[in-house]
């Protein structure tokens, strides 16, 4: 089972290198790795879990955050609206590549915080509001999804995370609460 002790922290050069692909369909040992990184993902979003295993909240995990150059990343985003549970998105994604994004910019309102960084960075982290990615599912099968928002946003920050750049690469460290025209904010 993943826990906190098993998050590598900033400053661990596997944070900055650029992540392998996996072969697909995934290996065993890729599958059985994507659901623990998914498990993590619901126990630290649970109360009572989390509280018995100390663990940070988070809505996603990428493979080198455990010290695993390879391209595979976990999300967890329980939907906001229960009439629309497609809202949210709960999937394990072998070899995601954002395939397009809009112009359109967006960030969150509170900024971002990393599982691997044990510190506030103030700032706007400003990515595209929206993207299409495709991946590889455990069984091998290839999808390619459009998401908006949130969901957008926390998916950019996990691929961020297979090819080595965290949230804070993004901010701009003169300005950080500076905001260009026309950019969404999410709160
Ligand atoms: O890489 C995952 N992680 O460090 C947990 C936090 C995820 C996350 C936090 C804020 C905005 C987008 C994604
Ligand atoms: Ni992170």
């Amino acid at each position: 089972m993943i826990t906190m002790d098993d998050i590598i922290r900033e400053g661990h050069p596997t944070l900055r290198a650029v992540a392998k692909e996996v072969p697909i369909p995934p290996t065993a040992e890729d599958v059985e790795l994507g659901k623990e990184m998914l498990q993590f993902l619901k126990n630290s979003q649970d109360p009572e879990k989390a509280e018995e295993l100390q663990l940070r909240g988070g809505v996603g995990l990428a493979a080198p955050q455990l010290d695993v150059s390879k391209r595979i990343i976990a999300v967890h985003v329980p939907s906001v609206d229960p009439e629309k549970p497609e809202s949210g998105i709960s999937t394990v994604m072998y070899n995601p590549k954002v395939l397009s994004h809009s112009v359109q910019e967006a960030c969150l309102g509170e900024g971002e915080g990393c599982l691997s960084v044990d510190r506030e960075v103030p700032g706007y982290v400003v990515r595209a509001a929206r993207i299409t990615v495709s991946y590889f599912d455990a069984e091998g099968e290839k999808h390619k999804i459009r998401l908006k928002n949130y969901n957008a946003i926390v998916v950019q920050h996990e691929i961020d995370h297979i090819n080595g750049i965290m949230f804070y690469d993004h901010i701009d460290e003169k300005n950080p609460l500076q905001l260009k025209d026309g950019v969404l904010v999410i709160e």
